[in-house]
C-alpha cells in the first residue's frame, strides 16, 4: 500500500514511512492511494472473531509488506490484551434499536487507547528494526495526550512532548498526563486553546530543519496509523448487528474529525453504512459545514465536553481530498483560504450523495441527555457521548436501521458534569483510585511557538546523543 499527501506535493510513502513521518512535508495529511476492499463475504467472515484477530484481518492490506501477518497478529493481540473488557469494544443496548459502542475500556478510559495501544507497539517494531529514535510532539484537548503518554512512557527510543490548553481540560484528564513521571514524558500547558496547540504542532512539522534534527513524529490523528486503527470497530459493531446484510448507522461525537473519518474509510472499504452522523458541541464548524456547505472558523468556546472544543478539524482535510476528486492543488488552495480568509464554501448539492449527516448539541441539552439516559436506560454516560446520543436522536433518518452511538470516554473522566446532570459521582476504576494524590509535573508556557520549540530542543534526548 502506498500513501499520498492531500496536497499532492510530498513524496509517496509506504506504511513504515507514513507511520514515522506524521505530517506530509507539503503540510498535507497522508491517505491511502486506493481504498482496500472488503467483500460482503470477507465482512461476514469477521463474525465470531476476537477483536484483535478482526483488527489483524481488516488492517493487513494497509501495511503492504512492511510487517508480516504473524508479527502484526501478535501486535494486535498484545495491544487489545490491555483492555479491561474481554470484548475490547463491547456494544450495549439503550433502546429497541439504539446501541452504545463502549470505546472506553482501555488503560486511559477513552477511545484514543484503541489506536494508541497499537501505535506504541508499531513504534517499537519499526524503530527497533531501524535502530532509530524519534521525538513525538502532540497536541491534546484532553484524551489523546494521556493515551499517547501511556503508550509511550518509559520507551527508550521515544521522547514525548504533549501540549494541552492550560485550564481547558478536566482535572482527571490533566492528572492522567501530568502524574506520569517517566523521564521521557514532557507535559506542556500552553496558554491558549486546543487549536493553538494543534497549529503549533503543525508549524513544527512544517519547519523542516526542526523536524529533521529532532526526528519529529506524530501521535495525533495526523498519523495515518491512528485513523487506520479506528476503522476496525465500525466493522465489528456492524457485524454484531447483522452487517453487511443490514446497513447500520453511527453517531460520532466529533472534534478533529478523525473518528468519524475512520467510519467513512470503513464505508469506502465496502461496509454498508446507512448514516454517519457528525455530532458536535457548540464548537460546531463541522455540523455547520454538513448543513450549509460553509466551513468557517469561529472562536473556540469552552464546554463541558472539552475534548471536542476544536474549530479547525485536522482530518477534515482528508475528506476534502476525496470531495475535490483527489486534486491536491485544489485542497491546498482551500486550506490557504482557511488560513487567510477564515473559511471557504462548497456547493451544498455536492454533499447530497455523501453518507454524512450532522447536528449540534448545546450545554443544557448535553446535561439533559446525560440525565435522561440514566433514567431511561440505567446507563451513565459522559458529556461527549451525550452529544452523540442527542444527534443520533435528532438527525436520524431511518428508525429501522440500528443506530450505534460511539461512547468515546468513561464518565469518570468528567465527574463534575456527570454529577451536575445526575447527582451521581462516577468513580475512577481501581488502577486510578489514587490519581488525586499523585505528584504532578508539567511546565506552563506562553502561546508562542518559539517558546515551545526552545523547551523541546532543551529537553529532547535525541539532540544529546547526536
Ligand atoms: C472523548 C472524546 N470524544 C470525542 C472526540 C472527538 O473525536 P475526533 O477528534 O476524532 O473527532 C474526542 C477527541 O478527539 C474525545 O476525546
Ligand atoms: N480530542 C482530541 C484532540 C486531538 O485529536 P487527535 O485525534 O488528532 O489526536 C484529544 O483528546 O486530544
Amino acid at each position: 500500500m502506498r500513501y499520498v499527501s492531500t496536497r499532492g506535493e510530498a513524496p509517496v510513502l509506504n506504511f513504515e514511512e507514513v507511520v514515522l513521518t506524521g505530517l506530509a512535508r507539503d503540510g498535507g495529511l497522508y491517505v491511502p492511494e486506493t481504498w482496500p476492499q472488503m467483500s460482503k463475504d470477507d465482512i461476514r467472515a469477521l463474525a465470531g472473531m476476537s477483536y484483535a484477530d478482526a483488527a489483524a484481518v481488516i488492517l493487513q492490506p494497509f501495511l503492504g509488506d512492511c510487517i508480516s501477518k504473524e508479527d502484526f497478529r501478535e501486535m494486535t493481540r498484545k495491544a487489545y490484551g490491555t483492555f479491561a473488557h474481554k470484548a475490547v469494544v463491547p456494544l450495549s443496548q439503550l433502546g429497541p434499536n439504539d446501541f452504545l459502542m463502549e470505546l472506553y475500556h482501555g488503560p486511559t478510559l477513552a477511545f484514543k487507547d484503541v489506536a494508541l495501544q497499537l501505535l506504541g507497539l508499531l513504534y517499537d517494531h519499526l524503530l527497533g528494526k531501524q535502530g532509530k529514535k524519534v521525538t513525538i510532539v502532540g497536541a491534546t484537548s484532553g484524551d489523546t495526550g494521556s493515551a499517547a503518554i501511556e503508550a509511550c512512557r518509559g520507551r527508550d527510543a521515544v521522547d514525548i512532548f504533549i501540549l494541552h490548553p492550560a485550564g481547558r481540560v478536566s482535572e482527571v484528564q490533566r492528572r492522567q498526563m501530568t502524574t506520569v513521571l517517566d523521564s521521557n514524558v514532557h507535559n506542556i500547558a500552553v496558554e491558549g486553546d486546543f487549536d493553538d496547540c494543534q497549529a503549533m504542532v503543525k508549524a513544527m512539522f512544517n519547519d523542516h530543519d526542526f523536524r529533521d534534527r529532532l526526528a519529529v513524529s506524530a501521535v495525533n490523528s495526523i498519523n495515518w496509523a491512528r485513523v487506520m486503527a479506528q476503522i476496525v470497530y465500525y466493522f465489528t459493531a456492524a457485524v454484531s448487528l447483522g452487517g453487511p446484510d443490514r446497513p447500520v448507522s453511527f453517531s460520532v461525537p466529533s472534534g478533529n474529525f478523525g473518528d468519524v473519518y475512520a467510519g467513512y474509510a470503513a464505508s469506502r472499504m465496502g461496509l454498508p453504512i446507512d448514516q454517519l452522523l457528525v455530532a458536535t458541541n457548540r464548537n460546531d464548524i463541522l455540523s455547520r459545514f454538513f448543513n450549509t456547505g460553509e466551513y468557517r472558523k469561529a472562536s473556540v468556546e469552552p464546554t463541558i465536553s472539552p475534548s471536542m472544543d476544536i474549530q479547525v478539524s485536522s482530518n477534515f482535510e482528508r475528506f476534502l481530498f476525496d470531495l475535490e476528486g483527489r486534486e491536491g492543488a485544489q485542497v491546498k488552495q482551500l486550506m490557504a483560504d482557511l488560513d487567510t480568509e477564515g473559511g471557504f464554501a462548497v456547493e451544498l448539492s455536492r454533499l447530497n450523495d455523501c453518507i454524512f449527516g450532522a447536528g449540534m448539541c448545546d450545554e443544557k441539552t448535553t446535561l439533559e441527555t446525560i440525565r435522561q439516559t440514566l433514567k431511561d436506560s440505567a446507563k451513565l454516560v459522559d458529556p461527549h457521548t451525550a452529544v452523540g446520543l442527542h444527534v443520533a436522536d435528532t438527525a436520524r433518518k431511518d428508525e429501522k436501521a440500528p443506530m450505534v452511538t460511539l461512547s468515546t470516554a468513561h464518565p469518570a473522566k468528567f465527574p463534575a458534569a456527570v454529577k451536575e446532570a445526575t447527582g451521581v459521582h462516577p468513580d475512577l476504576p481501581d488502577h486510578m483510585a489514587d490519581l488525586f494524590e499523585r505528584e504532578e509535573r508539567m511546565v506552563t508556557l506562553p502561546n508562542e511557538l518559539e517558546a515551545v520549540k526552545s523547551h523541546i530542543v532543551k529537553n529532547a534526548r535525541i539532540l544529546e546523543t547526536n
